[in-house]
């Protein structure tokens, strides 16, 4: 079966003479139809460039990228008839019009029009789960129904392949979810997505494959399982506690940190694999202390990400798992 996306040795530079920077350089992968690839990196990796590129408003200045197998330069109105963007943010939507009418005008931009436009219309409303709420301003709306708006919007021409960048970004857990599940929807219909996120949720939730940049070049891309067990760790243990200090030297558990504050304290244990001493380990080390909290955090993904991406998970600039 033939890629959705296929991008083949992309290079862009940006600037000219002594002040050009290579923002993208032999960059290759695909995505095939029915899959949900995401695109990491940390900031300024080149993804948004690597986007722009692929959704044909900027071109490459080396290499070839095809959507749908047009190419993005050459038969650029044929790739983007192929092509559902959503980019997201506060910006592009017409707040004093409701979603229907702000659909009405981003489809007559696409050409699309007529009885064929309303009843499209209806039908992405109705994919977004925004029907019921589709004659309201959009000024009103919460940030998921204008992300989802957004999405309705990049649905509009029925694409092939759809490009979300951030999707879930300022979004609350149930709207985040909310929108992942429209997502694997449109990918259990066959339609390839790539997706860059910095919520590593969204990731693991959505995501079979992985291609991560950085500094401009693919670093790594694998299967989301293969890119998961990379990382040393498989889980942090987080305690917190008040009063005297845990003594955590001489702990077969690896790379104990504990921060310290006034009287409060807290310790994090990050585990390279579970086994049933942890238990009992953890019983030892805060016997007698008063504990109040005691958290587990699954790292995997953090970890995998840090470990390529550069720093450590507690620094990785792009890591968020609140929605
Ligand atoms: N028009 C431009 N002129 C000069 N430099 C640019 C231009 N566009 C992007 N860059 C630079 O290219 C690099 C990659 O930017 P890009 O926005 O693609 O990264 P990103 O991976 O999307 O980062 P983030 O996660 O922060 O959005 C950055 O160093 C940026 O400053």
């Amino acid at each position: 079966m033939r890629p959705a996306i296929e991008v083949a040795a992309i290079g862009r530079s940006f600037g000219r003479g002594g002040t050009e920077v290579t923002v993208l350089r032999d960059v290759t992968f695909t995505v095939a139809p029915g899959e949900i690839v995401a695109l990491l990196g940390g900031n300024g990796a080149g993804k948004t460039t690597l986007l722009r590129i692929l959704s044909t408003v900027l071109t490459p200045d080396r290499g070839t990228a095809r959507i749908q197998g047009f190419d993005v330069v050459s038969q650029a109105r044929q790739a983007r008839g192929a092509l559902g963007v959503s980019f997201g943010g506060d910006r592009g939507l017409y707040g004093r019009l409701n979603a229907r009418d702000n659909l009405r005008y981003f489809g007559t931009l696409r050409e699309l029009g007529g009885r064929g436009l309303t009843t499209r219309i209806a039908e992405v409303l109705e994919q977004v789960h925004l029907t019921e709420v589709a004659d309201r301003r959009v000024e009103t709306y919460s940030k998921g129904m204008r992300q989802r708006l957004h999405l309705a919007i990049g649905l509009l021409g029925r694409p092939s392949v759809l490009m979300l960048d951030e999707p879930t970004v300022g979004l609350d857990p149930y709207e985040a979810q909310s929108l992942r599940d429209t997502v694997l929807a449109l990918r259990d219909e066959g339609v390839a997505v790539l997706l860059t996120s910095h919520y590593l949720l969204d990731v693991e939730r959505l995501a079979q494959r992985v291609v991560l940049l950085r500094e401009g070049t693919v670093q790594h891309e694998s299967e989301l399982g293969e890119f998961i067990s990379l990382a040393d760790h498989v889980a942090t243990i987080l305690v917190r506690g008040e009063g005297p200090l845990p003594d955590l030297s001489a702990s077969p558990l690896v790379d104990i940190r504990v921060r310290h504050e006034v009287d409060n304290w807290e310790a994090a244990l990050r585990l390279r694999e579970w086994d049933a001493d942890v238990f009992t380990e953890i019983g030892r080390l805060f016997g007698g202390l008063t504990v109040r909290e005691v958290r587990v955090e699954d790292m995997r993904l953090e970890e995998a990400f840090a470990r390529l991406a550069g720093g450590t998970a507690a620094e990785a600039p792009v890591i968020g798992r609140s929605a």
